[in-house]
């Protein structure tokens, strides 16, 4: 039996909300997919008119949908915004190279202005060569740092007020469960913040917060949207792996699984005693940082001495042993942002 749209109530239904499990016409999905995110916008205040905006682009199917659907919203509702795709070439092979030809076709469909910036450029070492250095076990935390600080410069290049990354419900009810598991309690309270300001000064927000992975992917195919697909070729990230799966078998029991958690994780509140990093300037490069030194120029000591782990977990004891001179306290696991 034919079945009808539960919202308009007119047109034929051809797909169940991964969301609500309802059915659902096409036009009532884009409709209501599209609306969710405005909301999430105004009733967070997330912009302000006259604001630029860089969308972190990376080609991928998250941040296709944001340029898409940021640019519709800000004609749509008259945001007053100017918006720019901004992209993080890390100097992966047969990955970001190809991406990125994605993201220069996604310049042209949305006739956005475009900004790369890479590795290579700001502190000459490709993921490439960091991989031949440190092998694939620790690499995420390399390009996590690197790719964070890297967003942060160029949105500094483009002089834009404000980043917004592809980050959907999915990835933050997976790290709010990564930073439980770890105990990670600084953690656990920075990543279910919509906006943070991180070490920068320039706002970072998440219009994806509330919109699952499931009707992103949805959405991207039914609009026909221009996405890379490819897994990062160096990502055997298996402490993420493990929450995925688990985040993903409570979702196909009860799919509001997911939104439950992020609820779960804006509720808890942080025991004052518990030390939050204060802002200071890094004293080599004169960034941001929350340390004397900052998360990058830590790693790349290491790199450019010869010692990779340098940076990473146990440096106590690295410190010391290679006379590493600024007193940071560097314990620098994958980075949840
Ligand atoms: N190389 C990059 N350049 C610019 N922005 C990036 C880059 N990599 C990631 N981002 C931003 O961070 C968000 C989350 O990145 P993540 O690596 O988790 O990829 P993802 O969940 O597969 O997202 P996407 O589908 O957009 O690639 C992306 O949606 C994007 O906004």
């Amino acid at each position: 039996m034919v079945k009808t749209c539960v919202i308009c109530d007119a047109a034929r239904a051809v797909l169940k909300r991964p969301k609500t499990g309802q059915q659902i016409c096409k036009e009532c999905f884009y409709h209501v997919f599209e609306t969710e995110i405005h909301h999430t916008i105004i009733d967070n205040h997330l912009f302000s008119r006259g604001d630029k905006v860089a969308i972190g682009a990376s080609g991928g199917k998250d941040s296709t949908v944001l340029a898409h659907v940021l640019k519709t919203l800000n004609g749509r509702y008259n945001y007053g915004l100017d918006l720019f795709l901004l992209s993080v070439d890390e100097g992966i092979t047969g990955y970001r190279d190809d991406s990125l030809e994605t993201v220069k076709r996604n310049q042209q469909q949305y006739d956005l202005p475009l900004k790369i910036v890479s590795y290579e450029e700001l502190y000459h070492w490709t993921m490439d060569e960091i991989v031949k250095e440190v092998g694939l076990k620790n690499n995420c935390t390399f390009c996590g740092v690197f790719r964070r600080q890297a967003l942060d410069r160029g949105a500094a290049m483009l002089d834009v007020d404000h980043i917004v990354t592809g980050h959907n419900a999915d990835d933050i009810a997976e790290t709010i469960l990564m930073n439980i598991l770890r105990g990670d309690t600084p953690r656990l309270q920075r990543c279910t913040e919509i906006v943070t300001t991180g070490e920068s000064l320039i706002r970072r927000s998440k219009p994806f917060k509330y919109t699952y992975e499931k009707e992103i992917v949805m959405y991207a195919y039914f609009k026909k949207l221009d996405y890379f697909s490819t897994e990062c070729t160096y990502s055997p990230n298996a402490y993420r792996g493990y929450a995925r799966t688990f985040l993903k078998d409570l979702e196909a029991i009860r799919p509001t699984a997911i939104l439950d958690i992020i609820q779960s994780g804006e509720a808890f509140q942080i025991k004052t005693e518990v030390k939050m990093p204060v802002q200071q300037t890094c004293v080599r490069c004169g960034y941001m940082s929350s340390n004397e030194l900052c998360k990058a120029c830590v790693l790349l000591e290491g790199l450019n001495r010869g010692l990779p782990k340098l940076g990473i977990g146990k440096t106590e004891r690295l410190r010391k042993q290679h006379n590493l001179q600024v007193s940071e306290k560097p314990v620098i696991t994958e980075t949840a942002w």
